[in-house]
C-alpha cells in the first residue's frame, strides 16, 4: 500500500488531481472536509470558535459563515493561530482515524491525503510520499478569484497565510506542475501512478 500525501498552496489544483487519483483507484481523504466536520453546530471547536470571535461567525441556522471567519483571520496572524489552534489537533486526529481504518481494512492500494497544510502541520510522517502541486502565485490568484469571486486582495491575504512554494519544494518527493493544461497535468499524474503504483504488488 502506498500513502500519498497531496499538498499545494490554495487553488493550486489539488482538488482537480484528486478527482483524476480517484478515478484511477485511489481512495481519498480531504483534509479540508475532515477540518469542516469538526466543527460542526455544538462540537466542541464550535463552541471553542464562537467563544473567541463571537456569535457574528454564525450564520442564522447556527452553523459557521466560513466566509466571514475566513474574512477575520486570513491577514491577522494571531487569529489565524486561535483558529488553527482550536481546529488542527481535532481534524487530525480524524485523519490520522481514517488512514488507521483503511490500512486496517486492506481494501485500497492507494491512499491519497489531499491536504493544503501537510508540511505546515506536521502531516507529513503520516504519509509515504509528498506529491506537490505547483503553480506560480499570479496563476493562484486568478483561479482564487475566478473560482471564489475573491478581490485581488482577499486572494492575496489567502496566499500570505501558507509557507511559500520554494519551501514546501524542499519536501516534497515529487513536483506536478499545474500551469499549464489540463491534459498536460493529466499526463504527469497518468506518469506518477504508472511508475508508483504499476510497481507496487
Ligand atoms: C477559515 C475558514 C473558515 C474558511 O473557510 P472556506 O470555506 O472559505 O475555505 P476552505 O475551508 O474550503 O479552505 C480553502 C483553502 O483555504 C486554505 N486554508 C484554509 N485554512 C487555512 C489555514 N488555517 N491556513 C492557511 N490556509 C488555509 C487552504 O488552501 C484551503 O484549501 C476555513 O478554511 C477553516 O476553518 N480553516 C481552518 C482549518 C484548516 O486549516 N483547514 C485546512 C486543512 S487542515
Ligand atoms: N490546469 C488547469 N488549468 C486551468 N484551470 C485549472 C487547472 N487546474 C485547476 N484549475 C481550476 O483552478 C481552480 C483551483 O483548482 P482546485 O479547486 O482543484 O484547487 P485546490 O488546490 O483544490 O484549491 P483549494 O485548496 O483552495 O480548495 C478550480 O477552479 C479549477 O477548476
Amino acid at each position: 500500500m502506498l500513502i500519498i500525501g497531496l499538498t499545494g498552496g490554495i487553488a493550486s489544483g489539488k482538488s482537480t488531481i484528486s478527482k483524476l487519483l480517484k478515478r484511477m483507484g485511489a481512495k481519498i481523504i480531504d483534509a479540508d472536509i475532515e477540518a469542516k466536520a469538526v466543527t460542526k453546530p455544538n462540537t466542541p471547536a464550535w463552541e471553542e470558535l464562537v467563544k473567541r470571535f463571537g456569535e457574528e461567525i454564525l450564520r442564522v441556522d447556527g452553523s459557521i459563515d466560513r466566509r466571514k471567519l475566513g474574512n477575520i483571520v486570513f491577514g491577522d496572524d494571531e487569529k489565524l493561530n486561535t483558529l488553527n489552534n482550536i481546529v488542527h489537533p481535532r481534524a487530525i486526529e480524524r485523519i490520522e482515524g481514517k488512514i488507521l481504518k483503511f490500512k486496517t481494512g486492506n481494501k485500497y492500494k492507494v491512499i491519497v491525503l489531499d491536504a493544503p497544510l501537510l508540511i505546515e502541520t506536521n502531516m507529513v510522517d503520516l504519509v509515504d510520499e509528498v506529491w506537490l502541486v505547483a503553480v506560480d502565485q499570479q496563476t493562484q490568484i486568478n483561479r482564487l478569484m475566478d473560482r471564489d469571486n475573491f478581490t485581488k486582495e482577499q486572494a492575496k491575504a489567502r496566499l500570505q497565510a501558507q509557507m511559500p512554494l520554494e519551501d514546501k519544494k524542499k519536501v516534497a518527493d515529487e513536483i506536478i506542475d499545474n500551469t499549464g493544461s489540463r491534459r498536460q497535468t493529466r499526463e504527469q499524474i497518468l506518469s506518477l501512478w504508472q511508475n508508483k503504483v504499476g510497481e507496487l504488488n
